[in-house]
């Protein structure tokens, strides 16, 4: 296992969704490999995972067509109250509650919303590419929660999927978020401000997808920062706080943030990422697996509400 700037990298080949089926043996050898990285840093790079480059690439590309869209246009699809989907503009979400405004702007996909919520006009193509990477991303998701499993000599492969039976459908918002930060010109930051404030994510994994920009770091043991560096054609895999919750704490579910770069030329470049978030049904009630009482009972649902009043 090859460790690049504190966060390791593992090869996944052998558990890859390209695979129609997987040998216990592989998904215990790459989920030990996952599962010591998650107990410390909580954080992964995977290779070999299986989704296309081009496929990847087309995403971002129509992820780009909607994100350069005139701001009275991208409005129209902005995510209204008590809603899960739709577009946050810039300044307008709040991922660390005790800093300003993230400067950043995002668009979250869940699947089975009116057509009518969708830029469908203005980027013909955005729902197939979404609801496709969608689900590329869910089954690649299954696999890696399969192998996490594996790797904490769990009986039951499926533990963590029976948490998950709803994904994609009403009674579970996973979600596909893509996230656009736009180039930050000299003075214009407010005190304290970052692209995307310290948090950690609220589900059971997440798998994210950035390009060559940089300036996701993420929070060490020691409290210390460790820059997340893109390492081409790797997919970062890190805990949410759920998973963490029925580890008993095993696996960690570290902050993270994205800061602005000091140099003016890097400023001056747009990122762009794009995170699924897969979260556990809204009704399960999520509690230690091993019995513990560390953490108490608590649903996905009870605690998005409480994360959407402190973020918005
Ligand atoms: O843009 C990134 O690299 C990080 C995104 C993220 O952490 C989030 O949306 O929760
Ligand atoms: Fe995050």
């Amino acid at each position: 296992m090859a460790t690049i700037v504190g966060i390791p990298v593992v090869d996944f080949s052998p558990c890859s969704s390209q695979n129609s089926e997987v040998s216990d043996e592989s998904l215990k050898k790459v989920g030990s490999e996952i599962c010591k990285a998650f107990t410390e840093v909580g954080f992964v790079y995977i290779t070999g995972h299986g989704i296309p480059g081009e496929q990847i690439e087309r995403f971002f590309q129509t992820t780009q067509s909607f994100f350069y869209l005139p701001g009275e246009v991208k409005s129209r699809y902005a995510m209204r109250k008590g809603e899960y989907h739709g577009f946050a503009a810039t300044e307008t979400e709040r991922l660390n509650p005790d800093r300003p405004q993230d400067f950043k702007e995002t668009m979250n996909y869940l699947p089975g919303c009116p057509i009518k919520d969708w830029p469908v006009t203005e980027v013909p193509q955005f729902v197939k590419d979404y609801q496709n990477f969608f689900d590329t991303c869910s089954h690649l998701g299954h696999r890696v929660l399969q192998s996490i499993a594996a790797g904490l000599g769990l009986q039951d492969i499926k533990s963590f999927q029976k948490f998950h039976q709803f994904l994609g459908q009403p009674g579970n918002l996973t979600a596909l978020r893509t996230l656009h930060y736009p180039p930050v010109k000299v003075n214009e930051l407010k005190e304290g401000q970052l692209r995307l404030g310290e948090h950690s994510d609220y589900g059971s994994i997440t798998l994210l997808f950035q390009d060559d920009v940089g300036g996701l770091e993420v929070e060490g043991i020691n409290g210390e920062w460790i820059p997340a560096t893109p390492i081409p054609g790797t997919i970062i895999v890190n805990v949410g706080d759920m998973l963490m919750r029925m580890t008993a704490g095993k696996l960690k579910s570290n902050r993270h943030k994205v800061v602005v770069p000091e140099e003016e030329v890097r400023r001056k470049v747009p990122r762009f990422s794009a995170a699924f978030f897969m979260m556990t049904d809204q009704e399960a009630v999520i509690s230690p697996l091993d019995g513990s009482t560390s953490y108490a009972p608590l649903t996905m649902g009870e605690y998005i509400n409480k994360k959407f009043a402190e973020t918005y």
